[in-house]
């Protein structure tokens, strides 16, 4: 046996589970469901799903917003067809948030909208454009929808405090129509700010029909799917109760299901035994699923092996990230790497994304079996993520590693789509 075959088998004893994929599924159900019930963290319910779509009205449009990072996306969207008609884009280079960040924002927004003809001025048109305006926030919201933290680059002031995302946006675009397009027939309605896990989830139901688990493997992992009211402890229940509108019938929310922002990167704990090469601070313990699935925390694993068995050196100048483990699980040229451990490199990044595969098949299976879903033939996933997205290695040993066939669906545009499936559904349910 060469040495490298011996590290081959060493590394695949040590990255591939143990257990069995079906204890793994019952272990993370079970950890689901007490998650579900007791965690304040994770599984949180972040809004009913409306089934009754009847009051749309097909001339009304929909401005959605998407604000993630440094670049601020935006697009009109018809609805129900799913169709953007018009998205445009551009870089945030104001960091400080406070309500001219906003008018900044909104002020391009308008700009843009009406460069594109989608604002008449009113000497052009006697009828007032409306738009009902639904946004993706990536930062963390209180119950009330203000902004916690930011991250990412962004600072937070003293200004936002006691205002949520809706009240900054709404008297954005009232104070910048009326400052600078005076000559514009157009009225701006801030409907909802949902977070992109949401964003997600909606766009997969309505795109993907039948019921529908989302994923997300990008930077992170996460996942979002539908689970009966009924199933919320008292206090999930009473903290979602309190972000519906008062005019809202409460009462029909025992026949409803509700989205439930899962948070999966922490389920693990005691299923997943993390290797010392796995170890990027606390981080990894707090979210062993995240730790061994996501873009972000898997190449440093990989990288760690190479260090770990000298077969890169410590200053080794090129960056672990989810392009070069994909490159390498496909086997592709190789430019960075010695040819004598090369195939032996492609191998152990294939064996982390066997053992990647399998927990995410597990997890979607442990999800499908508590949300009772009613196919019993496939599971449909919607995903975004760049992570997933670029390895067909990856997607194919998810299926192999699944009893069930697992349908999974790139959701492009997901988060602007989201948006707009957001306040269409909450504008054409008959409660709201
Ligand atoms: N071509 C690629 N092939 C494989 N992985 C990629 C590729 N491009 C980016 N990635 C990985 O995908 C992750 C980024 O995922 P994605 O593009 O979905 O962004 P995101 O999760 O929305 O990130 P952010 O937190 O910045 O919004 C990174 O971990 C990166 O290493």
């Amino acid at each position: 046996m060469t040495i490298r075959s011996a590290i081959a088998r060493e590394l695949a004893r040590m990255i591939l589970p143990a257990d069995s994929i079906v204890s793994v599924v019952d272990q993370f159900q079970e950890e689901l469901l007490s998650r579900l019930q007791t965690s304040a963290i994770s599984m949180l319910p972040q809004c009913s799903v409306p089934d009754e779509r009847l009051r749309w009205n097909p001339k009304d449009r929909i401005l959605a917003i998407d604000f993630g990072g440094t670049r601020l996306k935006f697009a009109i969207v018809s609805l129900p067809q799913i169709v953007i008609e018009y998205d445009d884009a551009f870089e945030l280079t104001y960091n400080i948030v406070d309500p001219t960040f906003f008018n900044g924002i909104i002020y391009k927004i308008c700009t843009k909208l009406a460069e594109n003809g989608y604002v008449k001025k009113k000497n052009e048109t006697s009828e007032v454009t409306k738009f009902f305006v639904s946004v993706t926030f990536s930062f963390p919201l209180n119950a009330k929808g203000e902004v916690v933290a930011m991250g990412k680059g962004f600072v937070m002031t003293n200004a936002l405090q006691g205002l949520t995302v809706k009240q900054l946006i709404q008297s954005s675009f009232e104070r910048i129509i009326s400052d600078n397009f005076e000559d514009f027939s157009c009225a701006m309605n801030v409907c909802d700010v949902i977070n992109d896990a949401v964003a997600v989830s909606l766009t997969s139901k309505f795109i993907c029909e039948n019921d529908s688990i989302s994923l997300i493997i990008g930077t992170g992992t996460n996942a979002c799917f539908e689970v009966p009211y009924g199933y919320l402890p008292p206090f999930k229940k009473d903290s979602l109760r309190e972000t519906l509108p008062s005019n809202y019938n409460k009462e029909t929310l025992n026949f409803k299901h509700v989205l439930v922002n899962s948070e999966i990167g922490f389920i693990g704990k005691d299923v997943i035994s993390l290797q010392p090469f796995d170890i990027h601070g606390g981080i990894s313990y707090e979210m062993p699923l995240e730790c061994v699935t996501s873009g972000k925390w898997l190449p440093l694993s990989l990288r760690n092996i190479l260090l770990q068995y000298n077969i890169i050196p410590k200053n080794f100048p090129i960056e672990f990230n989810g392009e070069l483990v994909c490159q390498l699980a496909e086997d592709s040229a190789n430019t960075w790497f010695e040819d004598q451990y090369y195939s032996l490199i492609c191998q152990i990044a294939r064996l982390l994304i066997k053992r990647a595969a399998f927990y995410v098949a597990a997890i979607v299976q442990a999800i499908d079996i508590i949300t009772g879903c009613k196919n019993y033939n496939f599971i449909h996933v919607g995903y975004v993520g760049s992570f997933l997205q670029h390895s067909t290695f990856y997607r194919e040993q998810i299926k192999y590693y699944s009893s069930i066939d697992i349908k999974l669906q790139f959701l492009n545009h997901s988060n602007l789509l989201g948006a707009a499936i957001a306040t269409y559904l909450n504008k054409s349910d008959k409660h709201v």
